[in-house]
């Protein structure tokens, strides 16, 4: 049988507090993005399976009849799906040729693709049993940057699998551009989408997944895998910053799980620091909505974000590329942390209300004299969406129907 045709889309996000305490159960403050990864799920019918991954250079086919020999290999149990199959995970890395150490970005996205594909075509879970199909992947994140790519490349691959398959119904109306689906139906993507992250990161939070699946509108709350939407949050105005440095997600939350088992008494108290942050950023956005603002509260919501910023230097996620952003911007009495993992990638830097153009626009020609990217940006992005092709954007359509 074939599978249905689809195209969705999640956003990225940005952590403005919390990032790497989170895995360890402390809070984090988040926001979506209004920038997306859109995959689009084709049917063939030539017995192939295959990936087109174009932000990352990374196009492999496979016939039909390769794959199903690692079906054998998956567990039959319903409760394995919360667990991540560790039987299935050490097949998948022989049949690509990655048996030991780290995976880079290819073989990390084509093992996170194979796991979902297999485990949900390939166990009896669906009707439809192992389609010839092709994904194609284009996201307007930088990968590998700190912006939850990760996430939004499993969200997409969790639901289209998931819409393909017939485990959720496709929420498009025709009268409609774009569709959202039921709060149970999200779970699931959820849960999937969690399987995805946590065979390019390790060991994740759940965050990313959560901000790229759930509509959070502005801000959310995330603590030990719940969401709390925070609706009575002032719009920040927030510069984002891509130091482009490479860095990988996956080593750092490792070197952080490293340093904390070394130094547990030194350590422990700087996450809990970072989770006292994270509660006093709420309060005070919080107070925000309820008073008029000051200059008080940005002098306190900077004074969070330096103190946040040296937290994440001493727990060893810093970057002489994200001091350069620290001292680029203090040079224009702007605050900033990194945002993300670290370690290179992305930072954010909080504007005032009453920072005005010609100070904006310094910054950001200070900033791309150093060689990064930036960028004013706009937060608010909705979670995980169904689209009819004619709603998605002409560039990224060329790009998707280009494979
Ligand atoms: N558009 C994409 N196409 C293919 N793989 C992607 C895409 N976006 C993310 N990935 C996968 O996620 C990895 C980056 O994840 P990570 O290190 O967590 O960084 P971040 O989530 O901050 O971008 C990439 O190396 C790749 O394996
Ligand atoms: C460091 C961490 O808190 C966020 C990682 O985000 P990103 O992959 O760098 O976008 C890890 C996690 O929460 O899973
Ligand atoms: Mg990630």
């Amino acid at each position: 049988m074939e599978v249905r045709d689809c195209l969705v889309s999640a956003p990225g996000k940005a952590i403005l507090h919390g990032e790497h305490a989170v895995v360890h159960g402390k809070v984090a403050l988040a926001v979506s993005l209004n920038l997306r990864t859109y995959l689009q799920l084709k049917a063939r019918s030539d017995g192939k399976v295959c990936i087109n991954l174009p932000n990352i250079d990374t196009f492999v086919c496979w016939e039909l009849s390769e794959l199903k020999q690692l079906t054998s290999f998956l567990s039959d149990k319903k409760e394995e799906m919360q667990r991540l199959d560790a039987e299935l995970v050490k097949r998948l890395r022989e049949f690509i040729g990655v048996t030991n150490g780290n995976l880079d970005s290819s073989a990390s996205a084509i093992l996170a693709f194979l796991y979902i594909y297999l485990s949900l075509f390939g166990s009896g879970r669906s009707i439809i049993d192992m389609p010839s199909l092709t994904v194609s992947v284009w996201s307007e994140l930088p990968t590998g940057a700190g912006l939850g790519s990760s996430a939004a490349y499993s969200v997409c691959l969790a639901a289209a699998f998931l819409c393909a398959t017939g485990n959720i119904p496709t929420p498009l109306k025709e009268w409609e551009q774009t569709g959202r689906w039921c709060q149970e139906d999200l779970e699931l993507i959820n849960s999937w989408a969690f399987q995805g992250e946590k065979i390019i990161h390790g060991n994740p939070s759940g965050v990313d997944n959560a901000v790229g699946t759930w509509d959070i509108g502005g801000m959310l709350r995330f603590l030990a895998g719940k969401i709390i939407p925070l609706s009575r949050v002032p719009l920040l105005r927030i510069l984002l910053t891509n130091t482009k440095v490479p860095r990988s997600t996956k080593v750092l939350v490792a070197r952080v799980k490293d340093k904390i088992n070394k130094l547990p008494s030194i350590m422990i108290p700087v996450l809990d620091s970072v989770d006292a942050i994270s509660c006093t950023c709420e309060k005070v956005l919080t107070e925000m909505t309820c008073e008029p603002i000051t200059g008080d509260h940005y002098n306190i919501l900077e004074e969070l974000i330096d103190i946040n910023q040296h937290h994440l230097n001493v727990i060893g996620v810093g970057h002489p590329s994200l001091d350069t952003l620290c001292q680029v911007t203090a040079a224009r009495g702007l605050h900033s942390k990194l945002t993300g993992a670290g370690g290179g990638g992305c930072g954010i830097t909080l504007l005032r209300p009453e920072t005005d153009s010609t100070t904006v626009q310094g910054t950001m020609k200070d900033l791309r004299d150093c060689g990064y990217d930036c960028w004013e940006t706009s937060i608010g992005g909705p979670g995980v969406q169904q689209h009819f092709p004619s709603s998605v954007k002409e560039e990224i359509m060329e790009v998707l129907n280009r494979y």
